[in-house]
């Protein structure tokens, strides 16, 4: 799985300010509004600890302390623990955290110790970059593309089939494009198909994944990146709307879905 790296997480607060907006504009609802919707949860007064943890490649330098920065603007209270690891766990409890939240090189978990709900970063992910691309007021259909097969895009490209929306999908990968056909009756699409698209929802670790056969004038692609799926002058062309964002959407995602 690709890792955050600290220049992923620069400017943080200026990119989710930015795609809170964004999302409010092309959605009507902002990341909040589209947790809330999601799960029919609100925050209450739910503590989350962070738990810095050393395996595998162990600490990301800003990784506990952006996780905090996200925990608090959606409303929560939240502290990241003094100690990483087994010892940060056992701090966490102590101090009467109600949700942890700690990640190794493989999984990134939101774990509710109150009503044990758990949650992984792929799946809460997917979900929401999925649900923002289908809620474009612009849409003319309920076709909807899915780039991307792996464990973020298959957890959207579900969420998607359970909303009612048509969904095609595509993946290098023949095996899990036919996972997704035979198990989500998701259409497979090809590149050389001549179907367009006002409705993006891209999940792979690729840049320019997305050409321009694919889309429609005036469309939204929603992904979490890293690199972008988009080209910047297929973008600037179409006129794309973009949202686009690192890490904190999917923690509002996984935080909302376990409270
Ligand atoms: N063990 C490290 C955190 C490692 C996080 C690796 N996972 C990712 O980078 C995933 C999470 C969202 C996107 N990629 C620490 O505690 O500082
Ligand atoms: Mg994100």
């Amino acid at each position: 799985m690709a890792l955050l790296t600290p220049e992923d997480l620069e400017n943080l607060s200026m990119q989710l300010e930015e795609n809170d907006e964004m999302a409010k504009r092309i959605t009507g609802l902002d990341i909040k509004g589209i947790c809330s919707a999601l799960y029919g949860t609100e925050p209450g007064s739910e503590k989350v600890a962070i738990i810095p943890i050393t395996a595998g490649n162990g600490i990301i330098s800003t990784f506990t302390s952006s996780l905090l920065f996200i925990v608090q603007y959606f409303g929560f209270e939240g502290f990241v623990t003094e100690h990483p690891d087994v010892t940060g766990y056992y701090e966490a409890v102590s101090e009467g955290a109600d949700i942890i939240m700690m990640a190794d090189d493989h999984i990134f978990t939101a774990h509710n110790l109150r009503n044990e709900k758990i949650v992984s970063n792929h799946v809460a992910t997917g979900v929401i970059y999925a649900d923002i691309a289908s809620r474009f007021q612009e849409a003319k259909s309920k076709d909807i593309l899915v780039i991307g097969l792996g464990r973020v895009g298959y957890a959207g490209a579900c969420h998607l089939v359970n909303k009612g929306f048509n969904v095609y999908a595509c993946d290098p990968n023949k095996e899990f494009l036919q996972k997704a056909v035979d198990e989500l009756g998701i259409k497979p699409y090809c590149s050389d198909d001549r179907k367009k698209f006002s409705m993006v929802f891209e999940a792979t670790p690729n840049a320019n994944t997305i050409s321009e056969g694919m889309i429609e004038e005036r469309c939204l692609v929603s992904t979490p990146g890293i690199p972008c799926g988009l080209p910047p002058e297929i973008g600037q062309k179409y006129h794309v709307d973009l949202v686009m964002e690192p890490l904190a959407i999917g923690v509002a995602s996984m935080l909302y879905s376990v409270i």
